[in-house]
């Protein structure tokens, strides 16, 4: 009886005669995520070699899903970029991802790496399945630059160009955002994958020791919140030289509730990534369906009057 309503109420379930068809039910995703935050140095190799072994101690915890932090193969600069930019998927760094996703039989969101093709680079995050197939490639969209004097002075687009297209992947029945740091900032692209039927968004990223401690947590608790998703952002462990990350990788969940944290050294965290949390604050604060999309419009068109 329980199935049966269920299945009447269910928009993806359809009736022929007597029979249900269960082929389009939908099951929710349950996954355990492991963040890695890693130390990055000036040796491409070191770094590939250091974040295997990380990744397989991922996989002894029993990490399903393991994600690595903005530039994991090389330290964060422009002046690093074109110095250690690959072509994906036939670089190194793809090479070693693929094998490590397929030996471990996850799914392996491979931070970002500068990535070189025609002429240009891009600040480039690829995913990849238990098989070690790429199934999804997304270039970071927002360019970070900024300036706060006496704080922080950073111009991604001397040197990087800027992605156009958003990417998303499924873990099981469960679809995937992705993101790379400063995009964060960006309630809109949070919000397109929102609309697109997200419950998880990834961001890689590296935020540095003046932004870090005003709004790392901050954003994420926000496009958690505000899109009722989970929100994974993996930052490489804290150095002491050239651009410093502030680290605290972070798992927030979709009632904007930050799970986990990590500390500034490397370190990895895990947590339980479960659908089904996205389903019951969606229902319980329906903010979805109770947007006044009427309004708006006209609200806008006549602000002067406010
Ligand atoms: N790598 C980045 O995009 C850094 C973003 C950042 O630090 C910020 O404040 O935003």
């Amino acid at each position: 009886m329980i199935i049966q309503n269920l299945v009447r109420n269910s928009p993806l379930c359809t009736r022929r005669g007597t029979t249900y068809n269960f082929g389009q039910f939908k099951m929710s995703t349950k996954i355990k995520a492991a963040l890695i935050q890693c130390n990055v140095g000036k040796d491409k190799l070191e770094n590939l070699k250091s974040v295997s072994k990380l990744i397989e101690t991922a996989k002894q915890k029993g990490a399903e899903l393991v994600a690595l932090p903005e530039c994991f193969n090389s330290p964060y600069g422009t002046n690093f970029f074109k110095e250690y930019a690959e072509t994906i998927p036939d670089g190194p760094s793809s090479k070693m991802l693929a094998e490590h996703a397929k030996k471990h039989n996850i799914y392996l969101v491979g931070g970002t790496i500068p990535e070189r093709d025609n002429g240009k680079i891009y600040n480039t995050c690829t995913v990849w399945n238990p098989n070690g197939e790429l199934i999804a490639k997304y270039r970071k969209i927002h360019l970070f630059d900024i300036d706060i004097p006496g704080g922080i002075t950073f111009k991604e687009s001397e040197i990087l160009s800027a992605g156009r297209e958003l990417a998303t992947f499924h873990i099981k029945d469960m679809k995937v955002g992705l993101g790379i740091c400063y995009d964060m900032r960006f309630e809109e692209l949070a919000k397109l994958y929102r609309l697109s039927e997200c419950k998880l968004l990834i961001y890689p990223g590296a935020f540095n020791m003046t932004t870090g401690p005003m709004h790392w947590e901050l954003i994420q608790r926000s496009r958690a919140n505000d899109n009722q998703v989970y929100v994974l952002a993996i930052s490489p462990a804290r150095g002491d030289k050239g651009y410093i990350a502030w680290g605290h990788s972070q798992i927030t969940d979709p009632w904007g509730k930050v799970m986990v944290s990590a500390g500034h050294e490397e370190e990895i965290i895990y947590g339980d990534i479960d659908e089904t949390e996205c389903d019951k604050v969606r229902q319980q604060i329906p903010i979805s369906n109770q947007r006044r999309l009427d309004l708006y419009d006209t609200i806008k068109r006549s602000t002067s009057k406010i």
